[in-house]
């Protein structure tokens, strides 16, 4: 088999980089046959995924990188039945290689690629916002969890906590800032082309393919990435201190129990909200919208898992 390898050096504030040079010898005593492309620029793993799938061909691609490399992987691929995925986790959040179990040791990681356990069929997600669409692997929302995004790609915490390496917490302490500045919204929400439900004081609403965001968030339990369901979340109508205590509940997926957060199942999820908010696709900023409809694309994608 051989290999495309999708690195991006500044995942995890340039951690990425490193983890190549550990990984790129390994390739080279093992004589694997790979080749290797560089992001230089956001956006860049998309073109560069365009430009190498527009043959028609089957590809083995293996991303190293974070989250959003994985976004803009998925986003490039032409035909994603044709495309194998491998994954060497080396982002700050890494919700991809949770929701599917992978390694986040890179040398394990780089173990499950070449000699995978089973190669598992995935969804992908699609979301349609103002007539555009972008795909996504782990999740799509609006809301508070994506205005965390918004600031996290702007914020030197991110950098910082890399550093330390407590990246994770970036969006821990991102999401207290916001949430004693953001005003919750009236929201709508329609499953499956069914009546709409209103929602008042809505913090946030995602529709996930995996059970994790937002680095460890065990938003949605019950997510399998290969069973053509979305699991969708909401959480309204609490005071902004009971979403605070609530939100460390949901690294063990406990917070599903209380009133206020509700999780549903569906095909497809169409979102309103009375203002325009901020909206991400796997932790990547979007735009801000007032509607978003996600689904999931009728073709699954393979990867390479334990
Ligand atoms: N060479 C580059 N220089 C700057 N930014 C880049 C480069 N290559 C890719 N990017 C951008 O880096 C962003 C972040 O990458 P990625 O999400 O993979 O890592 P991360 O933010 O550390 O991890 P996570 O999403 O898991 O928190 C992506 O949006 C991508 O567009």
């Amino acid at each position: 088999m051989r290999y495309t390898f999708i690195v991006n050096p500044n995942s995890r504030s340039g951690m990425g980089g490193m983890i190549w040079e550990v990984i790129e010898p390994e390739l080279i005593k093992k004589q694997i046959e790979y080749e290797c492309y560089r992001t230089t620029y956001p956006g860049h793993a998309t073109k560069l995924v365009r430009q190498i799938t527009s043959d028609g061909c089957e590809h083995t691609l293996v991303v190293l990188g974070g989250d959003g490399t994985v976004n803009e992987v998925i986003n490039g691929i032409e035909n994603v039945e044709k495309v194998i995925l491998g994954y060497i986790p080396t982002g700050s959040s890494n919700d991809f290689a949770r929701g599917l179990g992978l390694p986040k040791d890179p040398d394990k990681a780089l173990e499950v690629v070449l000699h995978p356990g089973q190669i598992k069929k995935m969804d992908v997600g699609l979301l349609t916002r103002a007539g555009k669409e972008r795909r996504f692997a782990v999740s799509t929302g609006i809301g508070f969890d994506a205005a965390i995004c918004h600031q996290a790609a702007v914020s030197g915490l991110k950098v910082l906590l890399n550093r330390l390496k407590l990246g994770k917490l970036t969006y821990v302490g991102i999401a207290l800032n916001r949430l004693f500045h953001d005003k919750p919204v009236e929201a709508e929400i329609i499953l499956d082309e069914g009546e709409p439900k209103k929602y008042k004081k809505v913090y946030f609403a995602a529709a996930m393919n995996h059970p994790y965001e937002g680095g460890g968030f065990y938003f949605c339990p019950k997510a399998r990435s290969d069973d053509g369901m979305l699991d969708v979340i909401v959480i309204s109508n609490l005071p902004k201190l009971v979403v605070l205590l609530l939100l460390p509940t949901a690294y063990k997926g406990w917070h599903v129990h209380f009133p206020g957060i509700s999780v549903m199942r569906c095909h497809k999820v169409c979102i309103r909200t009375k203002r325009a908010l901020a909206v991400h696709t796997d932790g990547e900023p979007v735009f801000l919208r007032k509607e978003i409809k996600a689904e999931l694309l009728k073709e699954k994608i393979r990867v390479l898992t334990v």
